[in-house]
């Protein structure tokens, strides 16, 4: 499996499955046995057609679905052999932020970002207050500390449900479908802070998605799903390699247009790294 670095992986999914029981008594098989590493400081996407089992996978990550079999690590620990009060607090280590955003909506966005902290119940008012101020600031959103979420555009709500993630200081930020509900500009200006964050800070970004313009401007591994199964998996600004997959040559036709783009934009102007650098929040 290919990796960025040598770091260890803060991720191990080891031969995980998980079915589903249909309203016909069958059990359908979301999750077909699968091992996944995911490294410290890494983007990875996971993407698939409709039904792949991608959300159902990230969903074993933070045993927000309990795997039939096999076993889940993140940051060290064995999540499947915890017991419900240590997983509660393991489960620190691991923001998540969705497709719908999941406000509270009768509460400031202050509110919104202080609560995985007030429930840990660990931190002094001040800390609270200084931590949700510092991470208002990393999605450029201080200014909205005491509004309410419908008063905000998707962009914001996301940003202030990514606030909200990274509040507990997690390693791994978990990311369903994150741009779905949000236009083209924005989805770049929230890719954009995604980047940024993670060069910031380094937390691990484990991103679904369907759309691979999504992959090809954040990600720098990906797992392609079929079926239940990782049927591919490489860095995607590795080499040009055979891909097995419609959807890895899909994406490896991006990378090389962004690269074209790139070499005719120079000398004029430095080369960037991404198509959406210099994109204004949205
Ligand atoms: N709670 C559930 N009960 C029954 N079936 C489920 C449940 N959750 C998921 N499934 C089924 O498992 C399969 C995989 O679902 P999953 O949401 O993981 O796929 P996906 O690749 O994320 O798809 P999409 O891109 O459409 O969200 C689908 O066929 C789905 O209908």
């Amino acid at each position: 499996m290919s990796h960025p670095t040598a770091a260890p992986p803060v991720i191990r999914l080891e031969g995980v499955r998980k079915s589903f029981r249909l309203p016909n008594g069958d059990a359908f098989e979301a999750v077909r046995r699968t091992t996944l590493e995911v490294h410290g400081g890494d983007v990875f996407g996971l993407v698939g057609q409709s039904g792949a089992g991608k959300s159902t996978l990230l969903r074993l990550v933070n045993l927000l679905e309990r795997p039939d079999a096999g076993r889940v690590f993140v940051a060290g620990r064995e999540l499947t052999a915890l017991p419900r009060h240590e997983l509660r607090a393991a489960r620190q280590q691991i923001g998540m932020i969705f497709q719908q955003f999941n406000l509270v909506q009768n509460a400031t966005v202050f509110d919104n970002v202080a609560f995985p902290l007030r429930i840990h119940g660990r931190h002094t008012r001040a800390e609270i207050g200084a931590r949700v101020r510092e991470c208002l600031a990393l999605v450029g959103l201080s200014e909205k500390s005491d509004s309410h979420p419908a008063q905000l555009s998707g962009g914001q709500k996301q940003r202030v449900a990514i606030a909200r993630a990274l509040a507990p200081r997690p390693q791994v930020l978990l990311c369903d479908e994150p741009t779905s509900a949000l236009d083209s500009e924005t989805t770049r200006a929230l890719l954009q802070q995604l980047r940024e964050i993670n060069r910031q800070i380094g937390v691990t970004i484990v991103i679904v998605t369907h759309e691979l313009p999504v992959v090809q401007a954040l990600c720098r591994n990906v797992a392609i799903l079929e079926k239940g199964q990782v049927v591919e998996q490489f860095a995607v600004d590795g080499p040009v390699a055979e891909r097995k997959t419609v959807l890895g040559q899909e994406i490896d036709a991006l990378v090389r247009q962004r690269t074209r783009d790139a070499h005719e934009r120079q000398p004029q102007q430095a080369a960037a790294p991404v198509q959406l650098r210099g994109v204004a929040h949205a």
